[in-house]
C-alpha cells in the first residue's frame, strides 16, 4: 500500500512513506533540561510567547521545530521528519506519513524566555487544526520554501491569523536549494499575501554554498560551517561586517540596511522622529535597539512582517529565528484578548483542544487568560453550567508531560480530569466568578451573553468550517457504536443519524480518522463509500399557509403559519440561511413561541426537499402565527417546518455543488498531461503561472470530480508534481449535471 505521504505529494516513492517496523523510537526520555522548567513553572508574563508556526505542506514546519527544540537544549539528538523521529509529529501516522495531522505543542525556554509553541498541519484537510491553535496563540511564524514563496496553503493559514489579529514573522526557509530565491519569496509575501515584508537578513551565499546571514539591525555576519555533515549547527560565528567581506555583499548589505531603516520610518512615526531629529541622513549610526524597538511596535501593530531567512535541515539561521520570536512576536498581555478585564484576577481559560487517552481520559489543553490554574480543583464549565474536578495539571512536551502545582495567566496547559468539556469551552473559577464577570460586563455595557436566566461571559470558541465529504461508518456491534460517538478526537466529524456518519474535509481527513478509530480506540470499523456533501438552495420566492390540527392524547393543537421563502445571493450572504419575523409578530409572540417557530425554520434548514442535504442561501419572513390555546411550542415547530417544506417545495429547487480551488505544480514536460485530465473533471483553468521550471496551474473544479485525484496525477506525471485543494465555494450544478446527480442518487443509474 502507498501511504498517504504519496497522496499527497503525487511522488511515486518516497522515504517518507516507510512502514512503522522501520521507525526507530525516539523519545523515551524527559531531557534534563525540563529540571528548568520545573524550576520556573511561572515564567513573568512579559517573558512569554505563545506561538503556532503555520505554512503551506512541506514548508518545513516540523524541522525547524525539531531544530528549536535542539538549540534550546530540550532534546539531545536532532529530530528528522524523513526518518520519522520528531518529537512534535508523535502520532504514529504522523511519523509514517511524513506530516503533520494535529497540532502538538511543545513548551520550552529560549534564553530567558518561555516558548509554547504549536506545530500545525499544513495539508488543507486540517485547516481545522490551525484554527484551533491560532485562536489562543498570540503570535505566529509563517515558514516558506524560499524557492516556492507564497503557496496556495500559505495563503489560506495566512488568512486565518488575520482573521484573528495575529502579528507574524516570516522565515524564508530552504535557502540550500539551488532554486532559492529571496526577492522572488519577499515579492510573493507582497503580492499573494498584500503583506508588508520586512527585511532582516540578507544571505550569504546561495544554493548548497548558503553558509549564513547578515543581520541588518546589527551589521554582523552570522556564519554556520559548510558541509560538514554531522555538524549540528549549534556553534555558529558571529562577527562585525568588514571591509574584507566581498564587496557585492557589502554593497547589498548597505542598500538593504537604507531600505529597511527607511522602510521602518514609513510605519512608525516614532522612529521616523528619532531618525529626523537625532539622526538625519546618518543611518549608520542608527543603534540597532532603537531600530528593533520600531520593528517591534510596526510588528505588533500588524504594519509590516519581519522576514528572516535560513535552512532547518542544513542547520542554519533557526537561533536568529528564536530570538525575533522573542524579540518581536508579543507577549500574552501585549494581545486584547476580549473579556478577559472583566474576570480581573480570576480564573478564564479557554479549552482549545481535547485529546483522548487511554490511561488518563480526557486531556484538556487550556489556554489561561487570567487567574491561576490549580491540580486537585473544582472549576466552572459556562457553555456547560457543570462544576468539574481538575486532577491533574501538566505543561506540554510533545507526548510527554511535565507535572506541575500551578499555572499562571499567559501560560497553555494540560488538564487531566475534565470530563465534560469539549472544545470552545469556557473554564472560570466559580459559577459566582462568572456572574461577577458578567455584571462587570454589563456594568461596562460590555459582551454580556443571556444564557437563560443568568447573563455569562465566554470566550469565542472556535469556528468549525463545514465538511466537504462524508461517508457511513459501522461499528462491529451495538455496543461499540457507544464508543465511536464517545470519541472526543472524532466527535466533530461522527453525527447521529439513521446510520453514523463520518464527515471530513477531504479523503486524507477521512482516512487518517478512520486509521485513528482502530489504533487508538481498538475498534474495526468498516466505511461505506466516499460521498460528497453537496447542498440544495431555492430558485423563486414563494409565500404560503399551512395548518396543522393535531390531537395528541386529551389535547387538541391547532396553528396555522404564514411564511415566504426568498433566495439570496450565495456569495454576497456566505451562504448562510435566515430567519426574520414580522414586526408586529415580534411584539405579540412570547420568547418560547418565537424561539418555537425560529427552531421549525432552522431544522427544516437542516434537509433539503430535493435530496435532503443542508439548505444554502434562503431567507425567510415568517408573515403570521395563529396559534389555538393549548397548542404546544413543539407543535408550533412542527407546523412551521411543514409549512416551510411546502414553500420551499414550490419554490424550485437547485443542488449546489462543492467547486474547489486546485493548484497544481507540474514540470512542464506534464503539462498538457494534467490539463487535458482537468478538462475531462469539468475543470476551469483561471492561470498557468510559470514558477523556475515548473509550471503552476491554478483552477476550479468539482469535488464529485477530484476522488483519488492523487494516484491519477502521480501516474499522469511520473510522480513529478504536487497539489493542494481546498473548498472554494458551493456553486449551482447544470441542470444535465444535476439530472445525473439525481438520477444516481435515486439509484436509477
Ligand atoms: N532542502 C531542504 N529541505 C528541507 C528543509 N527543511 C525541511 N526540508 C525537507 O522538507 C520536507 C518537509 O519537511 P517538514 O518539516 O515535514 O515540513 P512540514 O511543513 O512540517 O510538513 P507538514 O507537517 O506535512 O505540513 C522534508 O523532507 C524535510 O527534510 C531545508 O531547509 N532545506
Amino acid at each position: 500500500m502507498i501511504w498517504g505521504r504519496c497522496l499527497l505529494t503525487a511522488g511515486l516513492q518516497c522515504c517518507r512513506c516507510r512502514p512503522s517496523w522501520q521507525l526507530k523510537r525516539y523519545f523515551s526520555f524527559l531531557p534534563d533540561d525540563v529540571k528548568s522548567l520545573r524550576a520556573v513553572v511561572n515564567p513573568d508574563i512579559s517573558k512569554i510567547r505563545n506561538i503556532g508556526i503555520m505554512a503551506h505542506i512541506d514548508a518545513g514546519k516540523t524541522t525547524t521545530t525539531e531544530r528549536m527544540l535542539y538549540y534550546s537544549g530540550y532534546t539531545r539528538a536532532l529530530g528528522d521528519v524523513d526518518d520519522g523521529d520528531t518529537v512534535t509529529d508523535f502520532m504514529a501516522q504522523e511519523r509514517e506519513r511524513g506530516i503533520t495531522i494535529q497540532s502538538a505543542a511543545v513548551t520550552f525556554d529560549w534564553k530567558s524566555y518561555r516558548i509554547n509553541l504549536i506545530d500545525t498541519p499544513g495539508h488543507v484537510d486540517f485547516t481545522l487544526e490551525v484554527e484551533r491553535a491560532l485562536r489562543v496563540l498570540d503570535g505566529a511564524v509563517a515558514v516558506f520554501d524560499a524557492s516556492a514563496g507564497v503557496e496556495a496553503q500559505t495563503l489560506t493559514v495566512w488568512r486565518q491569523a488575520e482573521k484573528h489579529h495575529v502579528p507574524c514573522v516570516c522565515f524564508l526557509n530552504k535557502m540550500d536549494k539551488p532554486a532559492a530565491n529571496l526577492s522572488f519569496s519577499i515579492e510573493s509575501i507582497r503580492q499573494k499575501l498584500k503583506a508588508n515584508p520586512v527585511l532582516l537578513q540578507i544571505p550569504v551565499g546561495s544554493g548548497k554554498s548558503f553558509s549564513g546571514v547578515v543581520d541588518l539591525l546589527t551589521n554582523q555576519k552570522l556564519s554556520w560551517k559548510l558541509g560538514s555533515s554531522g555538524d549540528d549547527g549549534r556553534k555558529f560565528e558571529s562577527k562585525p561586517l568588514d571591509q574584507s567581506d566581498e564587496p557585492e555583499l557589502l554593497q547589498e548589505v548597505n542598500e538593504a540596511r537604507t531600505a529597511l531603516i527607511e522602510q521602518v520610518a514609513d510605519l512608525d512615526d516614532e522612529f521616523a522622529e528619532l531618525l529626523l531629529t537625532d539622526f538625519g541622513d546618518n543611518f549608520d549610526a542608527v543603534p540597532s535597539v532603537r531600530l528593533q524597538e520600531a520593528v517591534r511596535r510596526v510588528t505588533l501593530a500588524r504594519k509590516g512582517v519581519p522576514v528572516l531567512c535560513g535552512s532547518s535541515l542544513k542547520n542554519k539561521g533557526v537561533q536568529p529565528l528564536l530570538d525575533a520570536i522573542t524579540a518581536y512576536l508579543p507577549a500574552p498581555d501585549e494581545r486584547h484578548h476580549d473579556l478577559v478585564r472583566w474576570y480581573k484576577d480570576d480564573l478564564c481559560a479557554l479549552a482549545f483542544k481535547v485529546l483522548h487517552d487511554k490511561q488518563r481520559g480526557p486531556l484538556v489543553f487550556l489556554r489561561i487568560y487570567s487567574g491561576t490554574l490549580k491540580p486537585q480543583s473544582a472549576v466552572h464549565n459556562i457553555n456547560r453550567n457543570s462544576i468539574e474536578r481538575m486532577s491533574r495539571l501538566l505543561v506540554p512536551f510533545a507526548d510527554q508531560h511535565v507535572e506541575i502545582p500551578s499555572m499562571t495567566a499567559g501560560n497553555i496547559a494540560l488538564t487531566v480530569g475534565l470530563k465534560q468539556t469539549v472544545t470552545g469551552d469556557t473554564i472560570v473559577s466559580s459559577k459566582s466568578s462568572a456572574a461577577a464577570a458578567a455584571r462587570r460586563a454589563q456594568n461596562d455595557g460590555g459582551g454580556g451573553k443571556k444564557r437563560g436566566e443568568q447573563a455569562s461571559v465566554v470566550l469565542s470558541g472556535v469556528e468549525v468550517p463545514d465538511p466537504v465529504f462524508f461517508c457511513t461508518i459501522e461499528p462491529p456491534t451495538m455496543a461499540k457504536q457507544d464508543h465511536l460517538s464517545h470519541n472526543e478526537s472524532t466527535n466533530c466529524l461522527i453525527t447521529p443519524h439513521p446510520q453514523t456518519i463520518l464527515c471530513g474535509m477531504g479523503e486524507l481527513h477521512i482516512e487518517i480518522i478512520h486509521d485513528r478509530i482502530r489504533r487508538e480506540y481498538g475498534i474495526e470499523t468498516h466505511l461505506g463509500p466516499l460521498q460528497v456533501a453537496y447542498r440544495e438552495t431555492i430558485l423563486n420566492e414563494v409565500s404560503t399557509t399551512d395548518t396543522l390540527d393535531r390531537t395528541v392524547g386529551e389535547r387538541r393543537h391547532v396553528a396555522t403559519v404564514a411564511l415566504t421563502v426568498r433566495p439570496m445571493d450565495i456569495l454576497s450572504s456566505s451562504g448562510s440561511c435566515e430567519v426574520a419575523l414580522r414586526e408586529e409578530l415580534e411584539a405579540q409572540l412570547s420568547p418560547d413561541l418565537k424561539e418555537a417557530v425560529e427552531n421549525g425554520v432552522h431544522s427544516s434548514y437542516l434537509q433539503g426537499p430535493l435530496l435532503g442535504y443542508p439548505l444554502l442561501g434562503v431567507s425567510t419572513l415568517i408573515q403570521s402565527v395563529n396559534i389555538e390555546p393549548g397548542t404546544s411550542a413543539a407543535m408550533v415547530s412542527a407546523c412551521v417546518s411543514r409549512c416551510m417544506l411546502k414553500a420551499m417545495k414550490l419554490a424550485g429547487n437547485q443542488v449546489l455543488e462543492p467547486l474547489m480551488s486546485l493548484e497544481v505544480t507540474v514540470g512542464e514536460e506534464h503539462l498538457s498531461a494534467v490539463l487535458g485530465d482537468l478538462a475531462q473533471r469539468r475543470g476551469t483553468i483561471q492561470d498557468i503561472q510559470s514558477r523556475h521550471d515548473n509550471k503552476v496551474l491554478i483552477a476550479n473544479v468539482p469535488l464529485a470530480e477530484m476522488m483519488g485525484y492523487s494516484t491519477i496525477l502521480r501516474t499522469l506525471t511520473s510522480g513529478n508534481a504536487t497539489f493542494s485543494l481546498e473548498l472554494d465555494v458551493y456553486d449551482a450544478m447544470n441542470p444535465q449535471d444535476q439530472n445525473v446527480l439525481l438520477k444516481r442518487l435515486s439509484g436509477l443509474l
